[in-house]
């Protein structure tokens, strides 16, 4: 996973993901643009394995996290990853995916649980928490939440992702989760944690 190299920044080329754009608009008489990076809205599912008593997490390199962690003074060029090593922009998280697809919602998370996690789960098993927005000021996308409980004989792959996907899937224990997620710095976007403390309320205490 970490064996990524030749790494540079290129102006925007456009993708179907993602659109930068402007907005305008003028409130009590004054005018005032905002930038906005629109993407996709997506779906997020805090997989839980109850045979295992293991929280089912996906690691993976995120472009957009490793170049969180270089200053603007050092994207110029190809990056020196001696001083920035990949490992960086390697995160820890729930499975997750975007809405690509003309479907239900609950489909689009039962695929991506299958294709990442390697469970083939059905759908009433999924479990919708609720929809929030990811970022009001920069994307305004909304994310759809759901928890889903598997079981052993549910794995029908190893998951790891489709396409160019380069997945780790890692069961851990929820004590282990908590350990990593109770340090200063945690490699993990905010749905995780979210994601982490919804599990833990509502869900979690229960079962101990
Ligand atoms: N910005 C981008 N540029 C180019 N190609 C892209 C892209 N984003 C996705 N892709 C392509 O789409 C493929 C599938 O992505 P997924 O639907 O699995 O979403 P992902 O897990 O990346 O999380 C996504 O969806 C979750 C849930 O909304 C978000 O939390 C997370 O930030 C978001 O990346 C990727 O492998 C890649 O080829």
């Amino acid at each position: 996973m970490e064996n990524i190299s030749n790494i540079y920044l290129t102006d925007y080329i456009p993708t179907i993901y993602t659109t930068p754009c402007t907005m305008q608009y003028t409130q009590n008489g004054k005018t005032i643009e905002r930038g906005i990076f629109a993407e996709r809205n997506g779906v997020l599912i805090i997989v839980y394995n109850k045979t295992q008593n293991v929280l089912t997490l996906v690691k993976q390199f995120r472009a957009a996290a490793y170049l969180g962690c270089i200053p603007e003074q050092d994207r110029k060029g190809i990056i020196d990853t001696e001083k920035y090593p990949p490992r960086l922009g390697i995160t820890l998280e729930f499975c997750a995916g975007l809405e690509d697809k003309n479907v239900p919602t609950e489909q689009i998370a039962r695929e991506e649980i299958l294709e990442e996690c390697g469970y083939d789960v059905p759908l009433e098993k999924l479990e919708k928490v609720c929809t929030y927005k990811n970022l009001t000021e920069t994307t305004g996308a909304r994310t759809t939440m759901f928890y889903c409980e598997v079981t052993d004989d549910m794995r029908v792959s190893k998951g790891g992702g489709v396409d160019d996907e380069l997945i780790e899937v890692m069961e851990m224990p929820v004590e282990k989760v908590l350990e990593y997620a109770n340090a200063s710095n945690v490699n993990s976007p905010m749905n995780f944690m979210f994601g982490l403390q919804w599990f833990l309320y509502h869900k979690y205490k229960h079962k101990v």
